[in-house]
């Protein structure tokens, strides 16, 4: 932690308390555990300020904090920032594991994983992490011959988890563990740790955190990660039926001209991601590429982070902003930006860009085969389908045209499930005039 000791004094810095643990994921960061009690001097923005806690000094977030000597109902923000109650609490009900597992795709894969890596499996001590209704550990049990399953579950499904694995004669192999995978205490390490924690955009409710963290802690030197690697895939493309859904609806409804609501239906359904798109790949406008590139083995989750630094720090006077700039710019994590390069294979409407994600699971034996799960357009359906980021303005393209930029998914340095997925792009046309473009889709704040 290179944060500077505290020089100057600001006006008359105001004492507040810390409502939960928090730990810096930049250098111009400030850790602090609940009931810490931290010196505001400056409340730089609505989100971090910056303060100091025994004479040490960093950027905090503002909505971890209340004044101290306030009563617990006076301040909105007493909300987690992980969101725990909602996002566990949401699957504790059966809904969103009947998705999950209405979702053929996804749940062979996994099945694919366990059959054809059975012989392996045997002895070995697997995790799996956020298990469910433990359907990737029964497959383990009934397919396999391991010889311990910790079948790791944050929500009260649990309790009805513990149930399914006797109802189905696991209980020999698998073991229930509930609470969070990263605070649970287990008997040993493990050699596999698998785990189904892929969101929207690949990192959408960044589960992966979790995943990384209990990696660190317990899996074995020269363990397996299933998946092993995952990539975040995009492509530019026409979306025709939505534009004309949301937009051009509005030219001539029963004859009459509605197009002053057309600002408004710009905000309303261009400004975030559309979850849940499924794209024919006849739109796509030329060949997706990976723009992300995760592996799970050597992947940080301080890289899931995009600390420019400089944003917090108060500017030195001395630096020009072009400086600044292009420093901030070497402050973004590599594995949260991609750059990609296009060239238009047919003439269209560019509406804006499909995304989706692939993770791969190698083999446990030298030289055996991958097994990849892909949700993109090409491959079978699954409950994620593919999300579609729309420009404000569609843009005419023809083949031949290139389209270049790149993408930075940004962390949300307050709500940690949350992000902001930025795109840059330029045109390069022999027909028209290059063009350039940039737009941020929070998801979700
Ligand atoms: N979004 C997709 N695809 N999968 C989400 C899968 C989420 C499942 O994993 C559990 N889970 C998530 N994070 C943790 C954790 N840190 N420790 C233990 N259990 C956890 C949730 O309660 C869901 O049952």
């Amino acid at each position: 932690m290179q944060t500077e000791k505290v020089e100057e004094e600001d006006d008359a810095p105001e004492e507040y308390v810390a409502l939960c643990d928090f730990t810096a994921s930049g250098s111009e960061q400030l850790s602090f555990i609940t009931g810490d009690k931290l010196l505001v001097h400056n409340k730089s923005s609505a989100d971090w300020w910056w303060a100091e806690l025994q004479g040490v000094i960093g950027y905090v977030p503002a909505s971890y904090l209340r004044l101290d000597g306030a009563e617990e109902g006076d301040d909105a923000s007493l909300e987690d920032p992980w969101q725990d109650d909602e996002y566990f609490g949401s699957y504790g009900t059966l809904r969103l594991h009947l998705e999950m597992l209405s979702d053929r795709s996804r749940t062979e894969t996994y099945r694919q994983v366990i059959v054809s890596n059975s012989a392996s499996l045997r002895d070995k001590v697997v995790m799996d992490l956020g298990c469910g209704t433990g359907i990737i550990s029964m497959f383990c049990a009934q397919l396999a011959k391991p010889s311990m399953v910790y079948a790791v579950e944050a929500s009260s499904m649990a309790e009805h988890t513990r149930q399914l694995v006797k109802q189905n004669g696991c209980e020999e192999v698998v073991t229930v563990l509930q609470g969070r995978a990263e605070e649970l205490e287990l008997p040993e390490q493990v050699d596999i740790l698998v785990s189904e924690w892929m969101g929207n955009c690949l990192l959408f409710e960044f589960m992966v955190e979790s995943v990384l963290l209990a990696r660190d802690r317990w899996l074995r030197d020269g363990g397996v990660m299933w998946p092993s690697s995952a990539a975040l895939a995009l492509v530019p493309c026409q979306a025709d039926s939505y534009y004309t859904e949301t937009m051009a609806f509005w030219e001539r409804p029963y004859g009459l001209d509605f197009t002053p609501l057309q600002p408004l239906a710009q905000q309303e359904f261009f400004t975030k991601p559309k979850f849940s798109h499924l794209i024919d790949p006849e739109d796509c406008l030329c060949a997706p590429c990976d723009v992300i590139c995760l592996n799970m083995y050597t992947v940080q989750v301080r890289d899931l982070e995009v600390s420019n630094g400089l944003l917090y720090y108060k500017r030195p006077q001395f630096l020009s902003v072009y400086l600044l700039i292009l420093m901030e710019h070497s402050f973004i994590s590599q594995e949260m930006t991609g750059e990609f390069q296009f060239c238009v294979e047919k003439p269209g409407i560019f509406h804006g860009f499909t995304a989706w994600f692939t993770v791969q699971f190698e083999s446990l034996e030298m030289g055996g085969a991958t097994v990849e799960l892909n949700t993109g357009p090409n491959s079978d359906p699954t409950h994620w389908k593919q999300t579609l980021f729309m420009l404000d303005r569609p843009i005419q393209v023809y083949a031949g045209d290139s389209i270049h930029g790149n993408i930075v998914l940004r962390r949300n340095p307050v709500w940690r499930r949350h992000m902001t997925v930025a795109l840059h792009w330029t045109i390069n046309s022999n027909t028209d005039d290059s063009q350039a473009g940039t737009k941020s889709f929070p998801m979700w704040r």
